[in-house]
C-alpha cells in the first residue's frame, strides 16, 4: 500500500573517522580536569586489575609443583594467597567497570552539553527543523542517541584498552621474549599483524550500517512521536490504517538495515572469535621454543618443569589476549565509526553555521547604506525582497516598499500562502532577504506571537507556561495577582482550579489537553505578561469568536502595545491604522484605515 523513500548516506570507515574522532576530542574533554581525572582513574584501576591479574595468572603453575611435590604446608600458603588475589581480582574488576561507567557518563554529559550549545546558538535548531537540514537527518537523535553510544562505546571499552594495551603489551613482551626468545615474540605479533590485516578488511562496511542503521532508528522513532503528538487529528482522519502501515514500513527500513548491519558483522564476528580461541592454542604451540629449540629446561626436576609450562601458557596467553583485545575492538570501533561520522558532522555544520558562512549573503545585505528615512517611523522597508532561504531563484515578496508611522498598527492582509508570515519571519530575522528593512524599535521589545501556539512540554506549571522563554523567578515574570486577572479578562479563570496553585506543575501535558482558542489565549496572555512595546500577532484571534477578539485587541491598547497583525477576518481592519494588502508577490496596498471603531 504505502512507500517510503529511503536515502542512503555515504560514510566509510577510514582515515577520516579518527580524524573526526580527534576533532571531537575537545568536546568530549569540555570539562577537562574532571574527565581527565576520570580517565586517569579508570585506568589506575585496570593497571591495578591488569598487576592482580598476573598475579593469579600464575598460582596454577605454584598449585601444580606443590601438588606434585605432595608438599602440604607450600598447599595451603598458595591456597590462602590465591583467594587474597581472587578477593582482589574481583573488587579491582569492580572498581574499573565502576570509574569506566563515571567516565562515559561524564564524556556524555560534556558532549550533550557542548551539542546543545551549538544546537541552540544562532537558531541553529530552527535551520535544521524548519528551514534547511543541510543533510543533518534527526538532529535530535544524534544529540540523544548517537552521542550516548559514542561515549559509552569510547569510555567503556576503547579509551581503557587502548591506553593500557602498550603497557601491557610491553611487560609480557619481556616476559615471552625471555621464554620463548625473539622468534616466540615475532610470531604472536605476526599473529597480530595478520588479525588487524584481516579485521580491517571485515570492518570496512560496519561503519557506513551502523550510520544507516542511526538514521532508520530515529526515523522510525520520529514517526510514533509524530502519530503521538498528532493522535487526536489523526484518529478524526480515521487514519489508524495508515499509521499502522506508515509505522510498519518505517519499521521495515530499520529492519533490513539491521539485517545487513548483522550481515556485515558477521564474518567480522567469526574471523574474532576464530582469532581469540586459536590464540589459546597459539600459547602451546609456542612452547616449542623454550623446550624443543632452545632446550631451556633440560635440568627441571618434572614438577618444576609442569610449574614453568603453566607459567609460560599464561605468559603467551596474555600478551596473544591484549593483542586480541585490540583486534576485537575494531568491531567496537567500526561502529564507533558511524556514531563519530553522524556526530562530526552535526558539529561541522553547527560550526559552520554558527561562523555565519551559510549567511553570507544575507549579512552582505545587512550591511548595504541604508536610505530609509528618520525614525519617526516605526518600520520602514524599501524594495524588500525574499524567498525561502532554501532556493535563492524563488521570490515570495519583490520590492515591498512601506513604512509604518512610529505608534500606528498594522494589518497585513493577503491570500493563503501570499508570504503573510515569511514577511514576519524576516522581520523577525530569522529568513535573510534583500533590500532595505529598517526596524526603529529594540528587538528586546519586539515579541513575536506565532500562528501555531507552542507550550513547552515537562508539565510545567501555569506559572513556567505563561512567562516563558523566561526564568519563572526571573524579574519580569508578573506577579501572582495580575496573572489571574488577565487569565479572566481573557476568560481562561477555569483553569485556574484545575492547575491547583499556579507554581505547582501540573499532570498533562498543556499542547495535549487544551482547545485550540484556549491555547491561541493562554498565548496572548503570555505576551500581555511579557510587556513588549511591539507586538507581531500572526493569526493569533483565529480560533476565537469575534467578541473575545475585541476583548484581546482592548487589552493590547490598555497595555500601551503598538501591534502589527497577520489576518483574514474583516472583523479586524477595525483595530488598526494602516492596512498592508499583498494581492500578489510584487504588488502591495500600502494605505490607512478610515472605518476605525474605536
Ligand atoms: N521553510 C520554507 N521553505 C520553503 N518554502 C516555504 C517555507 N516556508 C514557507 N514556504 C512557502 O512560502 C510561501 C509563503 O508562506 P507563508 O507561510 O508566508 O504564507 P502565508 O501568507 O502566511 O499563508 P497563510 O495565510 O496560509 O498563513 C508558501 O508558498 C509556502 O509554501
Amino acid at each position: 500500500m504505502g512507500k517510503l523513500q529511503v536515502i542512503e548516506k555515504k560514510f566509510e570507515f577510514g582515515f577520516r573517522v579518527f580524524y573526526n574522532l580527534f576533532r571531537l576530542f575537545p568536546l568530549i574533554y569540555s570539562n577537562t580536569w574532571l574527565t581527565l581525572v576520570l580517565t586517569a582513574v579508570t585506568i589506575a584501576a585496570s593497571v591495578g586489575n591488569e598487576i592482580v591479574n598476573y598475579k593469579t595468572g600464575v598460582i596454577p603453575g605454584k598449585f601444580y609443583v606443590a601438588l606434585i611435590e605432595k608438599d602440604e604446608p607450600k598447599f595451603w600458603h598458595i591456597f590462602w594467597i590465591a583467594s587474597l588475589c581472587y578477593v582482589g581480582l574481583c573488587l579491582l574488576m569492580a572498581l574499573m567497570n565502576f570509574f569506566s561507567w563515571c567516565l562515559y557518563i561524564q564524556q556524555r554529559k560534556n558532549l550533550v552539553q557542548c551539542l546543545h550549545k551549538l544546537y541552540y546558538k544562532n537558531n541553529f535548531y530552527y535551520q535544521l527543523n524548519g528551514v534547511d537540514d543541510h543533510g543533518i537527518d534527526n538532529p535530535d537523535q544524534r544529540i540523544t542517541q548517537d552521542a550516548d553510544k559514542l561515549t559509552k562505546l569510547l569510555g567503556t571499552s576503547i579509551i581503557p584498552t587502548v591506553l593500557l594495551s602498550p603497557f601491557i603489551i610491553s611487560y609480557y613482551g619481556v616476559r615471552v621474549w625471555e621464554t620463548a626468545g625473539g622468534w616466540g615474540f615475532g610470531m604472536i605479533v605476526a599473529y597480530f599483524l595478520i588479525g588487524v590485516i584481516i579485521n580491517r578488511i571485515l570492518i570496512g562496511p560496519i561503519t557506513p550500517w551502523a550510520a544507516r542503521v542511526e538514521k532508520a532508528e530515529g526515523d522510525f522513532r520520529y514517526k510514533h512521536v509524530s502519530v503521538r503528538v498528532n493522535a487526536e487529528e489523526s484518529a478524526f482522519y480515521k487514519s489508524a490504517e495508515f499509521e499502522h502501515v506508515f509505522s510498519d514500513l518505517s519499521f521495515d527500513v530499520l529492519f533490513k538495515r539491521l539485517l545487513n548491519f548483522m550481515c556485515w558483522r558477521f564474518p567480522s564476528q567469526f574471523f574474532q572469535s576464530f582469532f581469540d580461541y586459536y590464540g589459546g592454542c597459539m600459547s602451546y604451540i609456542l612452547q616449542l621454543f623454550p623446550l624443543f629449540v632452545f632446550h631451556m629446561y633440560d635440568n627441571l626436576t618434572p614438577a618444576e618443569l609442569s610449574g614453568q609450562i603453566s607459567n609460560n601458557a599464561f605468559y603467551f596467553i596474555y600478551l596473544i589476549n591484549c593483542f586480541t583485545r585490540l583486534t576485537d575492538l575494531a568491531m567496537n570501533i567500526a561502529e564507533l565509526g558511524g556514531y563519530i561520522m553522524r556526530v562530526s558532522e552535526f558539529v561541522d555544520t553547527g560550526k559552520l553555521h554558527q561562523s555565519g558562512i551559510k549567511n553570507e549573503a544575507f549579512r552582505r545585505n545587512s550591511e548595504l547604506p541604508e536610505k530609509a528615512s528618520g525614525d519617526d517611523n516605526l518600520i520602514e522597508t524599501e524594495h524588500l525582497s525574499f524567498g525561502p532561504p532554501t532556493n535563492s531563484n524563488i521570490r515570495i515578496i519583490e520590492n515591498l516598499t512601506f513604512h509604518l508611522p512610529r505608534n500606528k498598527t498594522l494589518l497585513i492582509t493577503g491570500d493563503s500562502g501570499i508570504g503573510k508570515t515569511s514577511l514576519m519571519r524576516v522581520i523577525a530575522d530569522m529568513w535573510p532577504h534583500q533590500g532595505i528593512l529598517k526596524k526603529h524599535f529594540k528587538k528586546t521589545d519586539a515579541y513575536f506571537l506565532p500562528q501555531k501556539p507552542y507550550f513547552p512540554v515537562g508539565r510545567l506549571s501555569l506559572k513556567q507556561q505563561l512567562v516563558f522563554p523566561a526564568e519563572e523567578n526571573e524579574e519580569k515574570s508578573g506577579n501572582d495577582e495580575e496573572i489571574v486577572r488577565i487569565l479572566h479578562e481573557l476568560k481562561l479563570g477555569h483553569l485556574l482550579p484545575i492547575v491547583g496553585n499556579i507554581h505547582d506543575s501540573v499532570d498533562f501535558e498543556w499542547q495535549e489537553t487544551l482547545s485550540p482558542g484556549e491555547q491561541q489565549r493562554l498565548c496572548f496572555a503570555r505576551m500581555i505578561l511579557a510587556e513588549p512595546t511591539v507586538a507581531f500577532l500572526d493569526e493569533s484571534t483565529c480560533n476565537v469568536d469575534e467578541g473575545m477578539e475585541n476583548a484581546m485587541y482592548e487589552m493590547l491598547r490598555k497595555h500601551s502595545i503598538t501591534y502589527i497583525s497577520v489576518g483574514h477576518r474583516k472583523s479586524l481592519r477595525s483595530h488598526h491604522d494602516f492596512e498592508l494588502r499583498i494581492p500578489s508577490s510584487s504588488s502591495f496596498l500600502f494605505h490607512e484605515i478610515h472605518n476605525q471603531k474605536f
